[in-house]
């Protein structure tokens, strides 16, 4: 093949999992009402509580990831999304930010992690991520995190509309969503470069697009069912 096709089936590659935006959860209604301004203090508050299942399970997921994956050098850069995440001392790291998210919302830590908020359908949503990346070959399980290259756009809109609609939400409680902004952008990158230097064949790059379809779905289903759920309103 030459060197040129092979950049222009990469190209193709790129594009077709960036075409997976359409299905990202931006465009799901709650995400627009939340976006609008639209939602009660207990949807927020429903919202917060259980996306919290969520941000517990995203380090399992990596760690997952990790102990599939035979390269040193992808689990050397991996490995700081786990950090990123549980903090490397007390009181760091984005599920402590993401408790105080929760108290600024109105929510004591101990019922953001104790979970009971949390409804049946995202559970099994979240549930079904964790499994996928434990079970699915590596490069699919990095595959499907590439929703983040979507979710810088989505958080900076959120944050302006927390700041801007619910001036009730103590904005030190929006620091989770600032840091994102930067480590997401980092975190998509090299997941991009992981999956187009990895998949090569047309199975694999329809396997690689199958499983961040998949992650849509997640998420989607997700909001679907924290939509659905009377609680707290
Ligand atoms: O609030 C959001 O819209 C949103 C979306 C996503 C995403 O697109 O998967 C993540 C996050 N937040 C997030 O905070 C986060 O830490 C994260 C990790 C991952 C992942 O799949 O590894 N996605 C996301």
């Amino acid at each position: 093949m030459t060197a040129t096709l092979a950049a222009t089936e990469t190209a193709d590659f790129v594009a077709a999992l960036r075409a997976q935006a359409l299905r990202y959860h931006d465009r799901h209604p709650f995400s627009r009402r939340m976006n609008e301004g639209a939602l009660s203090r207990g949807e927020i508050r429903s919202w917060v509580a259980n996306r919290f299942y969520y941000q517990a399970n995203i380090p399992r997921k990596d760690a997952a990831i990790l102990a599939n994956c035979p390269d040193r050098e992808v689990r050397r850069r991996w490995i700081r999304r786990i950090h990123d995440h549980d903090g490397t001392a007390e009181g760091e790291g984005g599920i402590e930010a993401w408790l105080r998210l929760g108290e600024a919302v109105g929510l004591s830590r101990e019922e953001v992690e104790d979970e009971r908020h949390v409804v049946p359908g995202v559970r099994f949503a979240v549930d079904a991520y964790v499994t996928f990346a434990r079970t699915r070959p590596w490069v699919e399980a990095v595959a499907s995190s590439l929703t983040e290259l979507f979710a810088p756009d989505l958080m900076a809109e959120r944050l302006a509309a927390f700041e801007r609609h619910y001036p009730w939400i103590d904005p030190e409680g929006l620091a989770y969503f600032r840091a994102r902004l930067r480590q997401a952008p980092r975190d998509s990158e090299h997941a991009l470069e992981v999956v187009t230097a990895r998949c090569r064949t047309p199975d694999q790059r329809a396997a690689a697009v199958a499983a961040l379809s998949f992650k849509c779905d997640v998420l989607w289903s997700m909001l679907d069912a924290i939509d659905s759920s009377r609680a707290d309103r």
